[in-house]
């Protein structure tokens, strides 16, 4: 076992994704698993809502057993241990994956997640190699609310990536820099659209340093708990860490009844601010023999025809994810019934009336 914070000769690397809620982890997840990489990599998905509409997104893997499913909660907090026992599993396969892709929830804070892989029976067998952090420059001021999340995540990364440049105005970008120079010495970022970036700067790079835990706010983690009642406790640094569940809030919704596309994009368009992000598959009247991916990020929607529903019944699985008391289940119940389409009217012929037809 080792005992310094230098992880096991074996150990595999690991990179994390993080960024807030729609800023385009998966997009950039996709982008390097579709690269020249030559890795057997495993792929490690956490969706903080009950349905992962993003495992199912995930492309460019040999196997569907790759693609390890965390859903229902945040693997910094709440489903922390879900995320132990996937990375547990993932390393006893007889074939050991090379390389281990994270992508945490939108609502992580990476710090959490870094504790994680520092504890010592994790150090063996994981070496945290980088944690990126995809920042949204459309939608970076939006939710001003969720400025401090946004920025714990910018503060922890060792990497930040300035995704959808393509739909911001130079300025912006120039804001977004100032943003960042006002609050940090020093960062590395780059700009991209759709997580376009070159792998040599994503993958084994070693960016990681594990003293960038010891800056991690006093406030939440304050050095090893006085109280710690667990006598083989191996943590550096005891975890007190605000659960995001009692933060923000979730819902979901199911149906196999077909959808009007049409209908659905103005429902989303009418989902409250307080909803940051909502996405899913349809199962729509317009394009009955394929999934159509419906992506809210903010005030933008954008809907998408996939390829094919692969055997599956097809079915309309929606997820929004909101501030604490920001997903009024009643309310967006009633938004996307209204979606549904209702049955063809058919006008069957009056019956013979003595009135209507008859002969004189
Ligand atoms: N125009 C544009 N759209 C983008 C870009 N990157 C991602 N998107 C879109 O933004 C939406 C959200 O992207 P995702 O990659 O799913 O974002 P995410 O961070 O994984 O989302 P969560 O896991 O829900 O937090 C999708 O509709 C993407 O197609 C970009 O650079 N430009």
């Amino acid at each position: 076992m080792t005992s310094t914070n230098q992880p096991g000769t074996n150990a595999v690397p690991l990179t994390v994704l993080t960024g807030f809620l729609g800023a385009g982890k998966t997009t950039l997840l996709n982008r390097i698993l579709s690269g020249d990489h030559g890795l057997r990599v495993a792929v490690l998905v956490n969706d903080f809502g009950s349905i992962n509409i993003d495992a199912e997104l995930v492309v460019g893997i040999e196997s569907d057993g790759d693609v390890i499913n965390l859903a229902n909660g945040c693997v910094c907090c709440n489903i922390r241990e879900d995320l132990v026992t996937a990375v547990t599993q993932v390393m006893a396969r007889p074939e050991q994956p090379e390389y281990i892709l994270l992508e945490a929830s939108g609502v992580a804070d990476p710090s959490g997640i870094a504790l994680t892989f520092m504890d010592e029976d994790m150090r063996d067998r994981i070496r945290l190699d980088s944690i990126m952090c995809v920042v949204d420059a459309e939608q970076i001021f939006a939710a001003p609310e969720m400025m401090e999340l946004k920025l714990r995540q910018v503060a922890f990364a060792d990497l930040l990536i300035l995704n959808k440049v393509d739909l911001v105005a130079p300025e912006q970008i120039g804001r977004i820099k100032a943003w960042l120079d006002d609050r940090f010495h020093r960062y590395r970022l780059v700009r991209t659209s759709l997580g376009n970036v070159p792998l040599e700067i994503l993958l084994s790079v070693g960016r990681f340093d594990p003293l960038q835990l010891e800056a991690i706010s006093p406030i939440e983690d304050s050095g090893h708990s006085p109280d710690c009642r667990d006598h083989n406790c191996g943590h550096r640094l005891h975890y007190h860490r605000q659960d995001h569940a009692q933060v923000f809030s979730t819902w979901s919704y199911e149906t196999t009844e077909p959808l009007s596309l049409e209908a659905v994009r103005e429902a989303a368009q009418k989902l409250p601010a307080s909803i940051y992000r909502c996405k899913g598959f349809l199962h729509t009247v317009e394009e009955p023999g394929r999934p159509v991916i419906l992506q809210v990020v903010g005030k933008r929607v954008d809907i998408v025809v996939g390829d094919e529903w692969n055997g599956r019944e097809p079915q309309s699985r929606i997820v929004a994810i909101g501030a604490h008391d920001g997903t009024d289940a009643a309310a967006l119940r009633q938004l996307f019934d209204r979606c549904h389409v209702e049955p063809p009217q058919v006008f069957a012929p009056p019956a013979a009336s003595s009135r209507m037809f008859a002969l004189s």
